[in-house]
């Protein structure tokens, strides 16, 4: 029998939502903090968001709040917000022991770092475990068959806290300790993913997009390695299988931002008004920032970051891309 304790959910966007759905649709009682007001109403009242995830239809077992406070006491909380505000949403809770799920793919703009060093920092006594993976959250929602890699920093303690209460028949986590290559790994890849849309909205066909997802991959581990992260995580549901998922797909925000690009809209403009997040956007600069001062080549995201600035048209990026010197395959630096 699963225990009746709720599990709770920071944030009411597409993939929080579906997590909710996820194990409240398989009877854990769950509390979604949202902040938005009519997000809030919406799901209490209609079983339904139509802001960020519409068309699903939303268990009762829901129960959606705009106050914190009604989270803080419980033992596992989901992490949902976006990257670039966690901190300050975890900030609003009291510092206890629990389980910290963060779900966010991103690095902190500002500071570079990993979405678990901003958690432990804001609440130093929680137990941190990262849920990542190829996981479009409309999917989730309708219950399709995912898997994640769960990473916990507990170790096989925590993993025997989590695995159960956060598996479902066709929601399977992968236990994993290697929390730095999860968060890298998802982090990474919505970089790259930005690329593919790129070559998709030049039209510079499929060879290039596996192109860019192999060597994509090479730099997504060059750069784990350099932070500590092992590259089984890498090759895994977290790093390898997120990164196809996402390079493939107009479901993708990130994917749908660089096709955007590629057809020459400018960043600015491709951005303004959505509600939705394309994380990679905001962590292109800082990944490339980071990876140049520690000597870690990413030309395929130094080329994102400087398209996501204006620097360079699209075709450009591309041309100096392709005009790099040769080099070895497996080149580690
Ligand atoms: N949508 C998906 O399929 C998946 C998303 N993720 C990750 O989950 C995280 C959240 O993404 P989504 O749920 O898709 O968001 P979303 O794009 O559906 O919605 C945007 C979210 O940002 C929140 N927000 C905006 N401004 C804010 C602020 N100042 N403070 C706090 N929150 C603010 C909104 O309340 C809303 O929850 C991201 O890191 C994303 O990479 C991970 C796996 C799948
Ligand atoms: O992380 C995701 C799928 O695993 C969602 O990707 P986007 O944020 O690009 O939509």
């Amino acid at each position: 029998m699963r225990p009746s304790v709720s599990l709770g959910v920071l944030g009411g966007g597409a993939w929080g939502t579906a997590l909710a759905q996820a194990y409240a649709a398989n009877g854990t009682p769950v509390r979604l903090w949202a902040r938005e007001p009519e997000v809030v109403a919406a799901i209490n009242a209609e079983r339904r968001n139509p802001l960020f995830l519409p068309g699903a239809e939303l268990s009762p077992g829901i129960a959606a709040t705009t106050d914190l406070a009604e989270l803080d006491d419980l033992p596992v909380l989901l992490v949902v917000a976006p990257a670039q505000h966690l901190g300050k949403v975890l900030s609003g809770l009291t510092d206890r022991p629990r389980d910290l799920v963060l779900c966010s793919k991103g690095i902190e703009a500002g500071t570079g770092r990993l979405m678990a060093d901003v958690a432990r920092e804001a609440l130093p006594l929680a137990e941190i475990a990262v849920l990542s993976g190829p996981t479009f959250a409309h999917e989730v929602a309708a219950g399709l068959p995912t898997a994640v890699t769960l990473a916990c920093s507990g170790g096989e303690a925590q993993w025997a806290r989590l695995g159960a209460l956060l598996s479902r028949p066709t929601l399977r986590p992968y236990y994993s300790d290697d929390v730095v290559g999860a968060e890298i790994g998802g982090a990474v890849k919505n970089v790259l993913a930005i690329a593919c849309g790129v070559v998709d909205g030049l039209g510079l066909g499929q060879n290039a997009r596996a192109a860019l997802i192999a060597r994509g991959y090479a730099e997504m581990t060059r750069f784990g390695l350099a932070f500590g992260a092992r590259a089984e995580t890498l090759a895994g549901l977290c790093g390898l299988g997120d990164l196809v998922l996402t390079c493939s797909s107009t479901s993708s925000r990130n994917f749908t931002l660089g096709k955007a690009l590629g057809e020459g809209i400018g960043a600015a403009e491709a951005l303004a008004g959505k509600l939705s997040v394309a994380e990679g956007a905001h962590t292109a600069p800082v990944l490339a920032e980071l990876a140049e001062q520690r000597g870690i080549a990413m030309p395929i995201v130094a080329a994102v970051a400087r398209l996501l600035a204006g620097e360079a048209p699209a075709r450009q990026v591309v041309a100096e891309l392709l005009a790099r010197p040769l080099r070895a395959e497996g080149e580690t630096a």
